[in-house]
C-alpha cells in the first residue's frame, strides 16, 4: 500500500474532485460521513462530544462530523476558531448548515474554564494534513489544556500539529488517543519520534481516484498482509530438501552460544532445505543436542569465529548473532564479504565490526541484508540522526550500496537498494527482548537459501517475525514473551499467510 505525502494526497483529492466528479464540499461529506460511521461503531451516545475545529478543511470535517453526530442523538459541542479568523470556504459551508441546537463555544470558553474537558469526549479538527507551520496563539492553547486534561481524543486525519511528512516544528501537538485517517496512512505514524502522537490509528476509506493513486510515483510503503502474501511462494508436492536451499549459519562465540541456538532454530522453522552452523571449537554437542535438524561445523578456536570454512556449497550466508568482536572474527567478516558471491545477512556484531571500518559499506556485495537496530544504525552511518532524517539516512544509505537493510523497531523500516522505503505492520512492545534479532537474522538466512532476492526476504523476513511474535503475544502476553516463544509461533505465522486473509 502507498503512504502518500501530503502533497500527493492534495493531489489524489484534486484529481477526484475533476474526474469523479465531485464538489469538493461532497468529498468532505463522503469523509465526514465515514468518520461518523466508524466512529458510531466504536463509541456509544452516552458521552458528550466536544468537535474543536480550526480554520480549514480539516475544521470542516469537524463541523460536517458534528452534524452527524447530532443528527443521531449524540451530545454535541462544537469550538471554532474566534470569529475574526480567516476560514476556508468549506469550513463556512458547513459552519451554515450547522444545526441551530448545537452549541457553538470559542477557544476563550474552553480556556477560562478547562475542568469541561474532563468529562467530555474530543474530536479534534484543529489541523489536517495542511498544516504548514508550528501552531501559535489560541489554538496552540487549547492544544495545551486538553492534552493536560483526562479528554479521551479521537483525532480527524492526523494528530493537529503534528506534520505527516516533515519533522515537526514544536511540542504543540494533540496526543490522540485513536486517529481516523482518509485514504492513506501518514509518514509521521509510523517513525519512533512520532507514532505516539496517534495512539491507535485506522485507515478510512474515502474513495479517491485509484486511478490517480496508481499512477503516483511513490517512495514510501506500507507492507500489508496482502503485499506480503504476494511475496510468499507455494511449494509444490514434488520439491524436496535440495529445493530449499542449503544455508550457513555463522554465530557465536563463547559466552553467547545461546545467539546461535535461536538463530539456527528459527532458519530450521522458516522453511530452510539444509543447515550448518560454523560455531566455536567444542559446541557441536550442545548444538547437536539442542537442535538435532542442524549440522555443525567447528572453527578451530573455542573462544570466537576465525576461520572460514568452505562456503560453495550454500546458497546464503548469515554472519553475526553472538560472533563477538574479537579481531580474528573482523578478519573473518571481512573475507566473508569479499569471497562469497552468493547473497549475504549480517546482524550484531557483524554489523559493529563492519562500522568499525574506514569504508565497510563500499565492501559489501550488492543485494546484502543489513539487520541493525537504531543503534547498530547511527554506528553504520557513522552519525546519529532522528526522525525523518533518520529515514533520509537509511534510504541513501540502501540505496548507495545497493543493500536491503531492515531498520528494526516498531514499524521496521525496510530500505531497499531502488531507494523505496517499506514499513512492516507486524510486531509489538513484548518482541523488544533479547535474542529477538537473532530470531530475524535465521529467518531471513532462510529465506535466502530458499531463493527469495533479498527485497523479498527482507520484507517477508521482517513481516513473518513480527507476526509471530504477535501470535506468541496473543496467546502469552507481551511481558513474559521470550525469543524462543517468536521462533515456536513461526508454523503459526507461516500458517496464517498461507490461510484466508485478516489482517490489514
Ligand atoms: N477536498 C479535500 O481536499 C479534502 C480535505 N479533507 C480534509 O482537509 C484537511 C486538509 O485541509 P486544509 O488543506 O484546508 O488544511 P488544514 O485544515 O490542515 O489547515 C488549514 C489551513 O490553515 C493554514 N495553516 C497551516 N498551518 C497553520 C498554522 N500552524 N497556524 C495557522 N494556520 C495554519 C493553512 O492555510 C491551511 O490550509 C485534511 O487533513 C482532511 O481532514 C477531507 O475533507 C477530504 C477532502
Ligand atoms: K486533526
Amino acid at each position: 500500500m502507498k503512504i502518500l505525502s501530503a502533497s500527493q494526497i492534495r493531489e489524489a483529492d484534486a484529481y477526484t474532485i475533476q474526474q469523479e466528479p465531485i464538489k469538493s464540499i461532497d468529498l468532505m461529506e463522503r469523509a465526514a460521513s465515514r468518520f461518523f460511521q466508524r466512529f458510531v461503531e466504536k463509541f456509544s451516545s452516552e458521552k458528550p462530544i466536544l468537535v474543536v475545529c480550526g480554520p480549514g478543511n480539516n475544521g470542516g470535517d469537524g463541523l460536517a462530523i458534528a452534524r452527524l453526530l447530532y443528527w443521531h442523538k449524540f451530545q454535541v459541542k462544537v469550538m471554532v476558531p474566534s470569529p475574526t479568523k480567516k476560514t476556508s470556504d468549506d469550513f463556512r459551508t458547513n459552519y451554515q448548515r450547522l444545526p441551530s441546537g448545537i452549541v457553538v463555544l470559542y477557544p476563550d470558553d474552553i480556556l477560562q474554564s478547562p475542568q469541561q474537558l474532563d468529562t467530555v469526549l474530543v474530536i479534534d479538527a484543529l489541523f489536517g494534513t495542511g498544516l504548514s507551520r508550528a501552531i501559535e496563539g489560541e489554538l496552540a492553547q487549547i492544544i495545551q489544556v486538553i492534552n493536560a486534561s483526562s479528554a479521551y481524543v479521537v483525532s480527524v486525519d492526523i494528530p493537529s500539529g503534528l506534520s505527516s511528512d516533515s519533522d515537526s516544528e514544536s511540542d504543540r501537538i494533540m496526543q490522540a488517543d485513536e486517529t481516523f485517517t482518509f485514504e492513506a496512512p501518514k509518514r509521521a505514524f509510523l517513525l519512533p519520534e512520532t507514532h505516539a502522537y496517534c495512539g491507535r490509528w485506522e485507515i478510512i476509506p474515502i474513495d479517491l481516484s485509484k486511478a490517480c493513486i496508481e499512477a503516483m510515483e511513490c517512495t514510501h510503503f506500507l507492507s500489508t498482509e496482502q503485499v506480503i502474501r504476494g511475496l510468499l511462494r507455494n511449494r509444490s508436492p514434488f520439491q524436496h530438501k535440495g529445493d530449499f536451499g542449503r544455508a550457513l549459519l555463522m554465530a557465536g562465540a563463547k559466552q553467547t552460544l545461546g545467539a546461535a541456538v535461536l538463530a539456527a532454530k528459527a532458519c530450521l522453522r522458516s522453511g530452510v532445505g539444509l543447515l550448518r552452523v560454523h560455531i566455536p571449537k567444542d559446541a557441536s554437542s550442545i548444538l547437536n543436542v539442542t537442535i538435532p535438524e542442524a549440522m555443525t561445523w567447528e572453527d578451530p578456536q573455542a573462544d570466537c569465529l576465525s576461520q572460514l570454512p568452505d562456503t560453495e556449497a550454500y546458497q546464503a550466508i548469515g554472519i553475526g548473532p553472538g560472533i563477538g568482536q574479537a579481531k580474528e572474527t573482523e578478519k573473518l567478516l571481512l573475507q566473508v564479504i569479499q569471497q562469497y558471491r552468493g547473497p549475504l545477512v549480517i546482524d550484531a556484531d557483524g554489523l559493529n565490526l563492519l562500522a568499525k571500518q574506514k569504508d565497510g559499506l563500499a565492501l559489501l556485495p550488492p543485494g546484502t541484508i543489513l539487520t541493525p537496530h537504531l543503534k547498530e544504525f547511527s554506528r553504520l552511518a557513522k552519525k546519529e540522526t532522528f526522525g525523518f532524517k533518520r529515514l533520509d539516512a537509511l534510504q541513501e544509505m540502501a540505496q548507495k550500496y545497493q543493500l536491503s537493510i531492515v531498520l528494526k523497531g516498531a514499524y521496521s523500516a525496510v530500505a531497499l537498494a531502488d531507494g523505496s522505503l517499506h514499513f512492516n505492520t507486524t510486531g509489538n512492545p513484548g518482541m523488544a527482548t533479547a535474542g529477538s534479532g537473532d530470531v530475524l537474522t535465521g529467518i531471513i538466512l532462510a529465506l535466502l537459501a530458499q531463493g527469495y532476492s533479498s527485497d523479498q526476504a527482507a520484507r517477508l523476513g521482517t513481516y513473518l517475525h513480527g507476526l509471530a511474535g504477535d501470535c506468541a503475544a496473543a496467546e502469552l502476553g507481551q511481558e513474559a514473551l521470550i525469543a524462543s516463544d517468536i521462533i515456536s509461533h513461526l508454523p503459526h505465522a507461516f500458517k496464517m499467510l498461507t490461510s484466508a486473509s485478516n489482517h490489514i
